[in-house]
């Protein structure tokens, strides 16, 4: 039996285990399975703990319900920097990913910030399938245009559109997704900016579909958001599970902060997961 924990940060569900001590059976398939939300123990992402070597404290290895692979994700890495906290008794830890190392700390009332690093603005750095300026893709459809795009360790365009309510953005999500212009896909953000401090976010996740939340969204829009001259450098952003406080600091780095939860503790049999 794997032992499991199932946490969350604003409404975006992981099920976390520790790989730490020894590696576990665990391919993508069988990671898709357990993910399944109706024969599974379901979550938007399947977070693995595994050695980091020195520098950091722990590595986090991030799938998708579908079994991809994603290079960062914001909420999983403050939930994880929550646990390695309680672990060590600091208030400050380092994430790594395949994406980088992500320094988090712990604020007043619980609330965790990470330092998400610098934004990738280049169209080879999203990835983009051709040259082209990232503030302004032409890519069109239904009544969305012009989204912007940048990595923060994953690939993100943003929408901005005038009236998120009126938005059939579940039907245009899925679509964008595999847009021929993102060779790797693309998380996809349709933003409605409310105020230059304010916005309101709903993203489609690459390999998940729509989430409540997704932290790496939300930095991507304050980026593309504030290249566009919408916003400034400090917004809140409201998803549908909650909000987040960003910052994108002059000398690059994004911060992003909010709560996080553990909702149950459990294990798993893995042979009863297809592999
Ligand atoms: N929920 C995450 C992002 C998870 C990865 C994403 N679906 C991808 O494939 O890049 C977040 O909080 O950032």
């Amino acid at each position: 039996m794997i032992p499991f924990r199932k946490m969350h940060g604003l409404g975006n569900d992981f099920v976390v285990v520790d790989a730490r001590a020894a590696a576990l059976p665990l391919p993508p398939a069988r990671i898709a399975a357990i993910a399944d939300r109706h024969r599974g123990v379901g979550c938007d992402q399947f977070i693995t703990l595994e050695r980091p070597g020195a520098g950091a404290d722990v590595f986090m290895r991030i799938h998708n319900p579908d079994g991809s692979e994603a290079g960062a994700c914001g909420n999983a890495t403050r939930c994880v920097a929550s646990l390695l906290m309680a672990e060590t008794g600091r208030g400050q830890v380092v994430v790594r990913t395949v994406s980088g190392d992500l320094p988090a700390e712990r604020l007043p009332d619980g609330i965790v910030q990470v330092d998400m690093g610098h934004p990738r603005l280049g169209w080879r750095e999203v990835p983009l399938a051709e040259a082209m300026d990232t503030a302004h893709l032409p890519v069109a459809l239904g009544p969305v245009r012009d989204a912007a795009a940048c990595s923060m360790g994953n690939p993100h365009a943003t929408f901005f559109v005038e009236d998120l309510d009126a938005l059939p953005w579940l039907e245009l999500g899925p679509q964008l997704e595999r847009h021929p212009l993102f060779p790797d896909r693309a998380n996809i953000g349709f933003a409605q900016v409310l105020a230059p401090d304010h916005i309101r976010l709903a993203i489609w996740e690459r390999g998940a579909g729509p989430t409540l939340a997704c932290g790496s969204g939300a930095c991507a829009t304050l980026v593309n958001a504030h290249r566009r001259g919408l916003t400034g450098r400090r917004a809140r952003i409201d998803l549908p599970g909650g909000t987040l406080e960003l910052e994108w600091r002059p000398e690059g780095a994004v911060l992003m902060a909010g709560p996080v939860a553990t909702a149950f503790l459990g294990s798993l049999d893995p042979e009863a997961y297809p592999a």
